[in-house]
């Protein structure tokens, strides 16, 4: 006797992912950031003199140095935000890639959403839901998405917050826990995909856990960002950074880099004694 056996038909396959698309962004992929002889002022008390440094792309940066020797004012004038201080002028060159942001036909609006930034104590929209957080920049950016519930679970997903959040994102921002926040901020700041991100000491206002959690991201991110971060924590700046750069401003001087470096050899054999002295806690 014979018998035939149906087959089970066969599952239809996954349909393919909609591809997220924004329209008005920066262009995709990470890119370079070159400083050239960048000086500062405010006013007229110079805080940088002639400050050079090439921030690879897909890799993390970290600049350190002690309190007041310009690691901030070097963040900000990478993506035009020194500019917004009244008293504030500076020299040099900034490139992306190969652009330099400063050239006069670049709006600074325009470098700013390529060039993104995370601040030190967590900036969330305290009254605006999880959800418009994260898709606020869009809208001040001018940016279209064809999809937006998906760039905001890619946004948040990459942020290392999704998981967290993903039942309430229709609560409001300003009830998450401080990591969670700055977690949050992060997101928004990925949210129109820039090329580079900008962190300033993001993890100064934290607890060790949280603090864990934003170095696990910064790890995550390099995939497909630049990533540049102040640190006055040595630990933390071994840890992240593929490259670091060690300023330093004498007394009533600018603050110019004494050594910038593979974070390895910065760590175990700087060129200068006065980097193993910062790195190793002797001085700052
Ligand atoms: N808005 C401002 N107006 C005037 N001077 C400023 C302003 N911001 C910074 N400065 C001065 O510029 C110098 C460099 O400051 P900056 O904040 O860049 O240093 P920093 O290395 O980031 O310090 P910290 O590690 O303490 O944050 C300091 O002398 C500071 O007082």
């Amino acid at each position: 006797m014979s018998t035939t056996t149906e087959l089970p038909a066969a599952p239809d396959p996954a349909p393919p992912p909609r591809q997220i698309v924004l329209t008005g962004g920066a262009p995709a992929g990470a890119a370079a950031v070159t400083a050239r002889a960048v000086s500062a002022w405010f006013g007229d008390h110079k805080v940088l003199d002639r400050v050079s440094l090439h921030m690879p792309a897909n890799e993390v940066t970290a600049l350190i140095g002690p309190s007041g020797c310009g690691k901030s004012t070097f963040l900000r004038i990478l993506n035009r935000m020194h500019e917004l201080v009244p008293s504030a002028a500076l020299a040099g060159e900034v490139l992306l890639d190969d652009q330099d942001i400063y050239r006069a036909e670049v709006r600074p609006a325009q470098a700013r959403v390529r060039i993104g930034m995370v601040f030190q104590r967590p900036n969330p929209f305290p009254a605006m839901t999880i959800r418009d957080n994260v898709l606020a920049g869009l809208k001040l950016a001018g940016i279209t998405c064809n999809d937006r519930p998906s760039l905001l679970e890619e946004s948040l997903t990459r942020a290392g917050l999704w998981n967290e959040v993903r039942g309430r994102l229709g609560t409001l921002g300003g009830a998450l826990s401080g990591g969670q926040q700055q977690r949050l901020c992060i997101a928004r700041a990925l949210a129109i995909r820039p090329q580079v991100l900008l962190m300033d000491e993001p993890c100064s206002a934290l607890d060790p856990t949280s603090t864990n959690r934003i170095e696990e991201t910064i790890h995550e991110l390099k995939k497909d960002v630049t990533v540049v971060i102040v640190t006055h924590n040595m630990q933390q700046a071994h840890r992240v950074s593929d490259s670091c750069a060690f300023f330093l401003a004498g007394e009533n001087e600018p603050g110019r880099i004494v050594e910038a470096d593979q974070t390895e050899k910065m760590f175990s054999d700087p060129a200068d004694p006065r980097t193993l002295d910062y790195v190793s806690g002797r001085f700052g």
